[in-house]
Order: C-alpha cells, then structure tokens, then sequence
C-alpha cells in the first residue's frame, strides 16, 4: 500500500503470475482495508502489479484437494473481504490493469467506480459457464453495478465483457441502426440534405399559393406521392445524414448516444499511471463533502445485500464446502487445472 500526498491509498495486488485469490492474499487483503479504515485515507483504489490481469479470481488450488479446516477458513476470509470492500465506508475505485473474471470482477464491482485499461482484456463473471452457480452476494455484487436484466442475462451466461462491451451496450437504435440502412446518401447539388419537415412546408407553401392552379396542385401533389414512394430510401438516407449533420453542428457524439451504457466499467484508460489519476479524480469529488454523511449514505445504500450475507454467512458456507467435496466438482476442477495449464504451456 502507498498512501499519496492527498492521502489516497494505492494498494497493488502482488500475488504474481495472476494474483489469484488465496487464502494469503485475502488475509493480506483485509488487514490492508483494516489499516486503510484505521490511517483514515481519504479513500482506497485497488490495482494490480501485473501488466495484463487485474485478478485471476478464487485461487482454483485452494478449491482442488482441499484440507477441510483451511477450505473453510479460505470461504469465510473471502467473505470478509468483501464485507469489507463492498461496505467500506471510504470511496473505493478499482484500477483494472488486465483480465478480471470471475473473483477478480467480484472485486471490481466491490468498489464504487472502476477504470479499465483499454485493449484485449475481459471482465465478468463466468461462473455459470464453468458449471457453478455464482453465491446470491457474488450475483449481487454485479447488480448492484450494472442494470438488473442485463446482469441476469450477463450471469445466466456467464458473460466475459470486452472492454468496449463493458463501457457500452450496443443498441440497434441511433448510429448503429442508421448504418444498417446503408451508407446515406451525401450532400450534393442535385439532393441537398433536407430535412423531412423542410421538403413538406416547401410543398405546401406552394400548394397553397394563390397563384397555383388547382389542376396543376394536384399534379405536383401526386408527383409527390410518387416521389415519398418511389424514393423513401433516399428520403430516409437524406434525413439521417441531415441528422448527422446537425448533431455534429450542435457538438453532440452520436456514437455514443446510439449505444447505452452498461456501465460495468465507468471509464476507460490508456495505461495503468492514468487508470489511478482517474480514480484519484473520483475520489476527490468528495473532498467538500462530510465524509460520516458520505461514508453512512453508502452503508445505508449498501445494507440490504450486505445484510443478506451476514444473516446468511453459515449457510452460504455450507453450501460452498458441500458443493467443493462434490466428487463432480473436484473432476471438474482437475479437468480446469489442466486445461489452464495446458492454455500456458502453448
Ligand atoms: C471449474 C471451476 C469450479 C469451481 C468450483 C468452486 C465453487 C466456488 C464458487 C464460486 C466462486 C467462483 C469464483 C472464482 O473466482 S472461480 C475462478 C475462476 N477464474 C477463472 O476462470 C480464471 C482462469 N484464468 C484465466 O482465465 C487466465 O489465467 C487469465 C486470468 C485470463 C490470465 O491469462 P494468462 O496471462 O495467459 O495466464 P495463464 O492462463 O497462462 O496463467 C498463468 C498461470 O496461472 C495459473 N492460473 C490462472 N488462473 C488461475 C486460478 N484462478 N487459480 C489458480 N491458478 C490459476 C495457470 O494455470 C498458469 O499456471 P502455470 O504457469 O503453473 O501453468
């Protein structure tokens, strides 16, 4: 942990080659937020020592021939580390410098913003893809960040977001859906981009002029019919680059109005010194404000899915330690040993 001149704490996960969460590390974990609470920091951002994975989750190791007392006190110590992560009362930002499946996106969604280094790196949580029914608080934890239809839809496939994909949800509305019609057509003397509104006034401007006669407003009406039929394709395409055009008049991106955000990550960062000042950035954003009124409003806000554990931390243990014994799981995690193995030999 290095504390700043702003006394922000910068606390690098150092478990090299994946930071995978052991029973250490997570030990290490806590009393590092306990010292973070004790020194008062002005808040905490999470990063990692290696240059490509931010966390490679739960330590399989620990789950693969387990000793029964150290497996228990492995579930309770992860436990704890995100009682203290998801309900610290100081601002938490996560500095995602690589992967994050699995525990390692438990983390990340644990804090309050997250900035992610742009490139080929995934986050999510796969559990469902590798047979395992992610824990309620784990399912929570990604909840409580992104949209509730898309977390189910995320944790029913065990989605591992691209960084792209994390930031935005692509929609087939806006920019998108406008590029499906096909390119516009582009401003040129014979069809000057008009809007749909500007081409009707015109019409009726001159049907209704007095020096119109009534044969030739019928004509020039049904040659119009004509024309929104025939040409409704360059009529649609002519009103899209009009669109365009105004809302690059007006400064408006409309790339990113035609997607919605998901908003697993908050923003992203082209390395790990801008990842940190971004997270530094949010965290003063509470400089001027109380931070007991501050830290109480997170915990109240958080309370609900913090108490579902600790009124359920038995059982959820049990669960945990009757689904590792299970001769399947331990196959199944034997056969995911070695194919991780194997993917690092190649
Ligand atoms: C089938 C699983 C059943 C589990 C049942 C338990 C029930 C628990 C309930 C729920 C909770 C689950 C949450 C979890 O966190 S489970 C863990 C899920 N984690 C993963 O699936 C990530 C696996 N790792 C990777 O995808 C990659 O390693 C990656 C993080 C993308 C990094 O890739 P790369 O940089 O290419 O590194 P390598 O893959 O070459 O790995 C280097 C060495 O590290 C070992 N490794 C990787 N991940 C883990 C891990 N989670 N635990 C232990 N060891 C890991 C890997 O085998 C390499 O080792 P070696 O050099 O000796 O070959």
């Amino acid at each position: 942990m290095a504390v700043d001149n702003d006394g922000i704490a910068v606390v690098t996960l150092q478990r090299p080659p994946v930071n995978s969460l052991n029973l250490d590390l997570l030990q290490a974990m806590n009393n590092t937020f306990d010292d973070v609470a004790k020194n008062k920091s002005k808040g905490m951002i999470l990063t990692s020592a290696s240059p490509t994975v931010f966390s490679a989750g739960l330590d399989i190791m620990e789950m693969y021939k387990p000793d029964p007392k150290r497996l228990e006190t492995f579930w309770v110590t992860l436990q704890d580390m995100w009682l203290k992560l998801f309900g610290a009362s100081f601002p938490t930002a996560a500095a995602i410098n690589g992967h994050a499946p699995a525990g390692g996106c438990l983390i990340a969604t644990s804090c309050e913003y997250r900035v992610m280094l742009s490139g080929k790196f995934t986050i999510g949580l796969n559990e469902t893809a590798l047979g395992i029914v992610p824990p309620t608080w784990i399912q929570d934890s990604l909840r409580h960040t992104i949209p509730t239809r898309q977390a189910e839809i995320a944790l029913t496939t065990g989605k591992m977001f691209t960084v792209d994909e994390a930031l935005k949800w692509r929609t087939n509305r806006g920019a998108e859906g406008a590029a499906r019609l096909g390119p516009p057509v582009l401003e040129g003397p014979q069809m000057p981009p008009r809007s749909p509104d500007q081409i009707l006034n015109k019409t009726l401007k001159m049907c209704l002029s007095p020096k119109m006669a009534l044969d030739t407003g019928i004509i020039k009406l049904n040659a119009l019919n004509e024309y929104l039929v025939t040409e409704r394709t360059t009529i649609v395409d002519n009103a899209i680059t009009f669109g365009i055009k105004k809302c690059n008049d007006m400064d408006i991106n409309i790339q990113k109005r035609g997607r919605r955000k998901v908003g697993l990550i908050d923003e992203t960062a082209a390395d790990k010194a801008e990842a940190i000042e971004k997270c530094k950035k949010f965290i003063k954003r509470f400089d001027k404000i109380p931070s007991l009124a501050r830290g109480m409003t997170k915990q109240i806000f958080r309370q609900e899915v913090l108490q579902k554990l600790l009124t359920n931390r038995q059982a959820d243990t049990k669960q945990f330690l009757d689904l590792v014994n299970q001769p399947k799981i331990q196959q199944s995690l034997e056969l995911y040993l070695a194919m991780l193995k194997q993917k690092s030999q190649k």
